[in-house]
């Protein structure tokens, strides 16, 4: 994970201080990218270790279209607990919008992942096949808290993976996904594992091989309080990559269960923890 290694060194030196939401403070960056072949190995962060237990269920949990907390709590996953509403509920964040993008006009909604499976099928060569998870009609006022957002029926946060796009080429699925704000430590590894998961699985319903995964950043950050954790990590060499494995049988995107995944030969370095802005 040299990659991810050398956007934290970029942002480490290169970035400017700046001043954000949670009132944190950072060090950013407008505009970078990443590149990893899938073929390589998977893209798992080995300088800490990360819990691909987490990131599986919030992708399977994605994928339900689900925005209440209920099944992540049930699966021991932690990570949205500070958005959530006291029923759980976070708006209409990721899970409705790929699943059910909102059409009142027309009076029906819309299933993005259901429509981005049959699209690659059909018309491979396509350069439209793009997932969006940025609906302006629901964004959060970013003056309220996320609570006060859910109950004035908007969204929690605003969605960081914003938009991402397939490519077919020679048998192969890669995948580009734009993320708005990108908190390097924290959020980043989790972002890369999900969306190399992603494309690994939706090659697998389509009858391709996973190809590139290509992570392109807006404003890429390093909260102040998580400086030391940056130092610890850059002071660490990356290991080989792991290898995920996926029941070959699942044939529909909609089909995997947590079970259906097996990660092999992961050696990280010791877990690094780090308070999240909220
Ligand atoms: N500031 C911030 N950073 C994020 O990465 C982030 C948000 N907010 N808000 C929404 C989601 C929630 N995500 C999160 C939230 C917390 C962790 C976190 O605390 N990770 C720890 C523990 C992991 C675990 O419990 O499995 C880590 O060490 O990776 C990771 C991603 C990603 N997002
Ligand atoms: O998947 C995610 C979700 C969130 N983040 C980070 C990026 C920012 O640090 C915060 C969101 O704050 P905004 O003020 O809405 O930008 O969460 C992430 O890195 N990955």
């Amino acid at each position: 994970m040299k990659q991810y290694l050398d956007l934290m060194r970029y942002v480490r030196d290169h970035g400017t201080f700046k001043g954000d939401r949670t009132g944190t403070g950072t060090k950013s960056v407008f505009g970078y990218q990443m590149r990893f072949d899938l073929q390589d190995g998977f893209p798992l962060v080995t300088t800490k270790k990360c819990h691909l237990r987490s990131i599986i269920h919030e992708l399977l949990w994605f994928l339900k279209g689900e925005t209440n907390i209920a099944y992540l709590q049930e699966n021991g996953v932690s990570i949205w607990n500070e958005w959530a509403s006291d029923e759980g509920d976070l708006g209409p964040v990721y899970g409705y919008q790929w699943r059910s993008w909102g059409n009142a006009d027309r009076g029906h909604t819309i299933d993005q992942i259901a429509m981005v499976v049959d699209q690659i099928k059909a018309t491979p060569n396509s350069r439209r096949l793009i997932v969006s998870a940025w609906n302006p009609t629901d964004l959060p006022d970013e003056c309220l808290t996320p609570q006060e957002n859910v109950a004035a029926g908007k969204m929690a946060l605003a969605p960081c993976h914003t938009l991402f796009q397939y490519y077919v080429s020679e048998g192969k699925l890669s995948c580009q996904l734009y993320q708005r704000s990108a908190d390097i430590f924290l959020g980043v590894p989790f972002n890369i594992a999900s969306y190399a998961l992603l494309t690994m699985m939706m090659a697998q319903v389509t009858g391709l091989e996973p190809g590139d995964f290509i992570h392109t950043f807006g404003d890429a950050h390093l909260y102040s309080n998580h400086y030391e954790q940056v130092e610890e990590q850059l002071s660490r060499e990356p290991r080989a990559l792991p290898s995920v494995k996926i029941n070959p049988g699942v044939k529909d995107i909609f089909e995997f269960t947590y079970e259906d995944f097996s990660i092999e030969n992961y050696n990280p370095y010791p877990h690094i923890p780090a308070p999240v802005a909220v």
